[in-house]
């Protein structure tokens, strides 16, 4: 299993007291954000307030994102030798729409980390997907770098991007969400949803997020903390999940110290992708320590 990342709480990198309080949240994941949620104006200073906090602040166990401004922006560069100087370790690098894209941060990133005297190849990437551009090249953007541990989708870009509304159906975003998903998992790699902007609808989000899971996503991006709980609710394992799990286990090393072959639990056929999945979900417990 790669590693857990069921959330990834969004924070404007100009909002200190929004970003001080991130870890009481307890994300799997943090993304600073550099890029939309900070106004022009303020690019700088919320670098500057970002790069203080991520050298003085303990995340405990939590991995830290910064979302940069894409490198074709006058940010961008900046953007990334500031951070990786100040000691992030995660890119999400926004509007990512070919393997050429992921190919310049690779190299930048590569310089920024020999003149800093970090081993090259430690700075990670997770690609944000947000064009349909950017959709059709998933599985070429997923593989252009061994420094790619995520793909993400971003809804709202792609939406102004065809030209559609977003809809609380998401009809319009079906075959892109499926698309992501397989380009992840031929790459073994995470695929992230997308954020969902109405924090007052609690219930449309939720049902997202169920879709989301059902999809294949590894974990939803989120932008507000009442998100965070809902999407560790639904991509948690029920216990009803890891009983029957840890049952269909015992029982396939039951058979196989028998020599039986194909076997059932609760009636229904064990064989080997039934086992194979449980194994997952008990993996997924216990990286969510909700099984020791
Ligand atoms: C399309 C895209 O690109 S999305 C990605 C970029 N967007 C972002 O990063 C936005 C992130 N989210 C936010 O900025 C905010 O949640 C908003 C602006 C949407 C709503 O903020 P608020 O109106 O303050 O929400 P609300 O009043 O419900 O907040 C409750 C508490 O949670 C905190 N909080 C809200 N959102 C966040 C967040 N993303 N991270 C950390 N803390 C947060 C608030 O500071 C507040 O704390 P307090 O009780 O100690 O005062
Ligand atoms: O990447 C995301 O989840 C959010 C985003 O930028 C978008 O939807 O355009
Ligand atoms: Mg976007």
């Amino acid at each position: 299993m790669n590693k857990l990342r069921r959330t990834m709480l969004f924070c404007p990198a100009s909002e200190p007291k929004m970003f001080y309080n991130t870890p009481v949240y307890n994300p799997d994941c943090i993304i600073f954000d550099l890029e939309d949620a900070v106004a022009y104006a303020e690019k700088d200073s919320a670098r500057d307030l970002l790069c203080e906090a991520v050298k003085t602040l303990d995340f405990k166990d939590i991995e830290i994102f910064v979302r940069i401004n894409p490198l074709y922006t006058t940010f961008g560069e900046t953007d990334v030798r500031e951070v990786v100087k100040a000691g992030v370790r995660n890119i999400r690098l926004p509007m990512c729409e070919t393997a050429e894209d992921v190919k310049k941060l690779e190299v930048l990133l590569a310089e920024v980390e020999k003149e800093n005297n970090i081993e090259v190849g430690t700075v990670k990437i997770q690609c944000a997907i947000e064009t349909p551009k950017g959709v059709l090249n998933a599985l070429a953007i997923a593989t252009a770098s061994p420094r790619v541990v995520a793909i993400s989708f971003g809804a709202e870009d792609y939406t102004r991007t065809l030209g559609v509304d977003r809809t609380k159906t998401a009809k319009e975003l079906t075959h892109a969400r499926s698309y992501i998903v397989l380009a992840a998992s031929v790459a073994n790699v995470d695929a992230i949803d997308t954020v969902w902007a109405d924090v007052s609808d609690i219930e449309g989000f939720r049902a997202e997020a169920q879709e989301a899971k059902i999809l294949g996503f590894s974990g939803k991006s989120c932008i507000h903390p009442a998100q965070v709980k809902e999407v560790h609710k639904i991509f948690t394992p029920s216990s009803e999940e890891i009983e029957k799990s840890l049952r269909i286990i015992s029982a396939a090393k039951e058979a196989e110290e028998k020599g039986v072959g194909v076997i059932t639990v609760d009636g229904k056929m064990v064989d080997v992708p039934v086992i194979q999945k449980a194994e997952r979900i008990v993996d997924l417990a216990k990286a969510a320590k909700v099984l020791k």
